[in-house]
Parts: structure tokens; sequence; C-alpha cells
């Protein structure tokens, strides 16, 4: 049987009449790369926040790295690393003491302490950046060293809240490719909240939270292919007779968007040949586009990803952290 770094049964989370967690199930095995989706106010800070030990549950049970949350807050502590999505690195400080700080919290003998430094500045390639003040970094390299930081007790489940928010494309590619090589590297769990799109391609399992409640959780594809149709637009010599057309020949209930008639048929790249043989109106350009998880996460949420923002709730959780910390 696969081991569960995460599990979860009827979890719920009231503040006062507004349940912000309401009676999750969710389980996600050793090794997994899970990603958190949903819209501001979902609930995912709070889940996280009651797998972190932050803050109680109302009801249920969750286990982080095969303890409960509730019981022993102080091995699930241990086993689990966080990083969020603000900084909180000391920037007057070096790379090397911000980490030795917070290895000191954790109470990591020295040696091993000095060990597991050269482990990770090597692992997210920082090693010869060691004895520069953080206020010299870019933004990217301060992202690195968080995870690096978050890496340096060994947790089990790493949970990465938003961990390239507000960076460009490129460091955001760059920050995806020490996560892979991390999991390469390291025997290790980690849960991922994300709003780009692309990055929760990533994941090998991703769970959609709406209004409290886990609407769906499967893989990328398996989602992709849950929402269905392809879309296929086409710009013809007579749109609104090609939409007669669609309808009365094909069955299809096809409209105008963004100047071109627009429908959704299961295997667009079959029906396109058919469309230029039958439709009997001039065709001059179609494209198909396949179900993304955009239109997976609108389909569950009525929401798109982009139109997600953050709020400041993770801000509050880091906070909530470091003071727990303290
Ligand atoms: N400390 C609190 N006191 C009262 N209500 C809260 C508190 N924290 C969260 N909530 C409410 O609980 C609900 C879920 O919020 P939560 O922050 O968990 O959502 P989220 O999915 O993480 O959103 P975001 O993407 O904006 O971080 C919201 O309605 C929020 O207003």
């Amino acid at each position: 049987m696969v081991n569960q770094a995460v599990h979860v049964r009827g979890l719920e989370k009231s503040y006062g009449d507004v349940r912000a967690v309401g009676g999750i199930d969710l389980d996600v095995a050793e090794g997994e790369m899970f990603g958190f989706l949903g819209p501001n106010g979902a609930g995912k800070s709070t889940a996280i926040k009651i797998l972190c030990t932050i803050t109680d549950a109302t009801a249920g049970t969750a286990v982080v790295a095969g303890h409960d949350v509730r019981t022993e807050r102080a091995e699930v502590r241990r086993n689990i690393g966080v990083v969020f999505q603000e900084s909180t690195l000391d920037a007057y400080l070096t790379a090397e003491q911000n980490l030795r700080f917070h290895g000191e919290l954790y109470g990591l003998p020295r040696r091993l302490l000095r060990e597991r430094m050269d482990e990770v500045l090597e692992l997210v390639g920082l090693t010869d950046r060691r004895h520069d003040p953080v206020l010299k970094f870019s933004g990217g390299m301060r992202r690195r060293l968080e995870i690096g930081r978050g890496l340096l007790h060994a947790p089990r489940v790493l949970f990465l809240d938003e961990p390239t928010i507000g960076l460009d494309p490129q460091t955001r590619a760059s920050i995806w490719e020490y996560i892979a090589l991390l999991r390469q590297r390291q025997d290790i769990t980690i849960f991922v909240t994300t709003h780009y799109m692309d990055e929760a391609e990533h994941c090998d399992r991703i769970a959609i939270m709406n209004r409290g409640e886990i609407v769906v959780t499967d893989t990328p594809d398996a989602l992709k292919s849950s929402v269905g149709a392809d879309r296929v637009r086409v710009r013809t010599e007579d749109d609104p007779a090609a939409i007669a057309v669609l309808r009365e020949r094909f069955g299809l209930d096809a409209a105008i968007h963004d100047g071109m008639v627009t429908f959704a048929v299961a295997d667009g790249a079959q029906f396109v040949p058919r469309l230029f043989g039958e439709l009997g109106i001039g065709i001059d350009t179609v494209t198909v586009t396949r179900p993304s998880l955009d239109d997976v996460f609108m389909a569950y949420t009525g929401r798109t990803m982009g139109d997600t923002e953050k709020g400041d709730g993770a801000s509050a959780l880091a906070r909530m952290m470091m003071a727990g910390r303290r």
C-alpha cells in the first residue's frame, strides 16, 4: 500500500457563521506533487493552516507525515517545510546566516546543520553566493533561498504557497526547474498552491476547491478530459449562414465570440476536415483548442484562474507561522 503523506477526513473550519472549510476529504501519497487550486476565499489557506498546525479544525481529522495535526503538533512541524509567497528572509543577513538561524530554531546539531546547509545551497544553486547579504539577491534568488531554507530540516512534506507569485516568467520557469530537481534528488511530497495554469500542469494530481468544498481531484489530463469538448473557431464568408448550417446539419450550437463562429465538439481534429467538406460556405480560418486547465477551473468554479488574485490571506499565514516559531 502506498503511504499517505496527507490524510484528511471530514475536515471543517468555521469562523463564526463563515464555513471556510466545509468537511473535506483528501489523500496525498508520499512522493506526489499535489496542486491545490481555487478562487480567492475558497478555503485553501485555511485548509493549509490546519495541515501546518497553525490553526485548529472545528471538526474532522488530518494526519500529515504520519502524525495527527491536533495531538502531535511538534512532530508534524518537524516533518514539514513551509515556503510562503511573501519573503520571511532577513535581507540584512547573508544567505548562510538566514539558513543557520532557521536550523537553530529547529534544533539541528551543528555538524548536521553544516552538512544540510551545503546540500541545500547546492540544490538551489546558491553555493557561491552563500556569504552575500540577501538584499543583493534578485527576487528569484530569494525564492530559491527560501525553498532551500524550507528543506533544511529534511522535511517529508513541503508546502509551497504560491511559490512564484510576482516573479517574471523566466524566473518562474527556473524556480520550477529547481522544484523538479528537488523531486529527483529527495524523497519528498510537495503540496503547492498556484494561480498559474502552466504551473498546475507540473502536478501529478490537482484538487480544485470552491466555497469550502473540494469539487474535484484528479490528474491534469483526466481533468481536461472531464470537461470534454474541444473548442473550434472558424471565420467564414457568411458567419450567420454557417451558424445555421452547423445547427441543422451537424446539430451543433454555435455562436459568434470575438468575431469568430465558435462551438464545441468532442474531437476537433477529426471534425474539421468534415467541416471543410460539408459546410458549403467558404472558410477563411479555423483553429481548434483542446481544453486547458483554465477551462477545467472555469467549469468547476465558474471563474478563470486569471481572475483569481491574491488577497492577504497568505501573508497573514506567513506572519502567524513566524510568530509560532519564535
Ligand atoms: N481569521 C479569519 N476570520 C474570519 N474569517 C476568515 C478568517 N480566515 C479566513 N476567513 C474566511 O474564510 C473563507 C476562506 O478563506 P481562505 O483564506 O481560506 O481562502 P483561500 O482559498 O485561501 O483564498 P486566497 O486565495 O484569497 O488565499 C473566506 O470567506 C474568508 O473570508
